[in-house]
């Protein structure tokens, strides 16, 4: 029942929670951590957090030699850098798992436009399954390709999928205002991420330029099956983990907050990592901090006849290395708590 798997990239953030997660994992063998910038160290050397827990030496990549037992290969790295990576494991035959935007937007056009980059190669990007569980778990299951979401979209999109189904709903209303802790940034240092600038500040970036705009647009366009345009502000706050978004959506009927929370219920009824609120509670970023959960809670203004829906999730996990986790789990046909059913870390 064991897998064999290596994680590329081990020593960003993605990377290293990858290793703390799978470590939690009673079906997996972590056989290697590639690291191109540290190959030849032991991963306690960078991370002596890790030490006596999880002993590793960081390989470097030699697809050949270290690639040859493994089963399921977690890329996470940047965009534009994993999908050479991932072409090289796929001629070998190996399952992989990439965290980065390569395989997420299926129209090779737009990848150029918002990552300004060369898109994967066509097979590539035709067999990649988009991996978020709650909507693809059928398609997940057969792939070996799962582009992992973006941490925004995740947020955005669990919050947003179920409004599909009430009607006079336009998707073109939909307004994110999105907030990010600094992690989501990864582990390199820029001028935004440095303490005196982030430290007690909470500001605006990539406004109407964000990378995840069209993804984001792309799901809603098949859930709600027509042209869709969003408007989406992502923020930067003073905190390590977590993403919140706040969602605006425009009513043309007149529906109550209590019918919406039991239609959102019954939406996500076989989906354990999405927890929906009652009425009149609503999530911050500390109730799913370290966990897979997403939150959601939403209530309706009479006045405007407006929705309001919060979405919160941990970036690195539900928003990253935990998605991807799980994305294995379905992959194998394990149940998809596997390794990752743990409370959130409280206070
Ligand atoms: N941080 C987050 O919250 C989220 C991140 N993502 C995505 O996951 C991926 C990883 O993000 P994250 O871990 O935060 O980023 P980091 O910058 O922390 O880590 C990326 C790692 O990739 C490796 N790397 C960097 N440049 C190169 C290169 N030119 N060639 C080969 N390897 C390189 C390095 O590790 P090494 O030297 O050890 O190989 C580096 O530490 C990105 O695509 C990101 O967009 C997605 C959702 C959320
Ligand atoms: C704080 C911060 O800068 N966050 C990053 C998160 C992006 C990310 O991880 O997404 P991709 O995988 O799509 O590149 C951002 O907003 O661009």
């Amino acid at each position: 029942m064991t897998v064999q798997v290596a994680v590329v990239g081990g020593t960003g953030y993605g990377g290293l929670e990858l290793i703390r997660l799978l470590h939690m994992h009673p079906y997996v063998e972590l056989t290697s951590v590639i690291s191109h910038s540290e190959s030849g160290e032991d991963l306690h050397h960078i991370y002596p957090h890790t030490k006596n827990v999880v002993e590793v030496n960081l390989d470097e990549w030699n697809i050949e030699e270290t690639l040859e037992e493994v089963d399921y290969v977690f890329f996470s790295l940047p965009s534009g850098i994993s999908q050479k990576y991932v072409a090289q494991a796929r001629e070998l035959g190996k399952n992989c798992i990439d965290l980065s935007g390569d395989f997420r937007l299926k129209q090779a056009q737009l990848y150029e436009d918002w990552y300004k980059n060369t898109p994967a190669n066509e097979k590539d990007l035709e067999e990649a399954v988009y991996g978020l569980p709650e909507k693809n778990r059928a398609n997940i299951e057969k792939s070996s390709l799962v582009a992992n979401p973006g941490c925004y979209p995740t947020a955005a999109l669990l919050g947003l999928l179920p409004m599909a189904e009430i009607e006079g709903v336009d998707p073109s209303s939909v307004i994110i205002d999105g907030k990010t802790g600094v992690s989501g940034a990864g582990k390199s240092l820029t001028l935004a991420t440095h303490f005196t600038e982030s430290n007690e500040n909470v500001k605006p970036y990539k406004v109407g330029k964000h990378q995840h705009i069209p993804e984001i647009e792309q799901l809603l366009e098949e859930q709600f099956a027509k042209e869709v345009n969003i408007t989406f502000t992502p923020h930067l706050t003073p905190m390590t983990r977590g993403i919140l978004c706040t969602m605006y959506v425009q009513l043309h009927n007149e529906v109550t907050a209590e019918e919406l929370i039991d239609h959102y219920r019954s939406f996500y009824e076989s989906d354990s990592f999405v927890r929906v609120r009652d009425a009149g509670s609503v999530p911050g970023t500390k109730d799913v901090y370290s966990s897979n959960f997403c939150d959601i809670a939403i209530d309706v203004d009479s006045r405007t006849n407006r929705v309001t829906i919060v979405s919160a999730i941990d970036n690195l996990v539900k928003g990253a290395s935990g998605q991807a986790i799980q994305n294995l789990n379905i992959m194998n046909g394990w149940d998809e708590r596997t390794g990752l059913w743990t409370l959130p870390m409280y206070p």
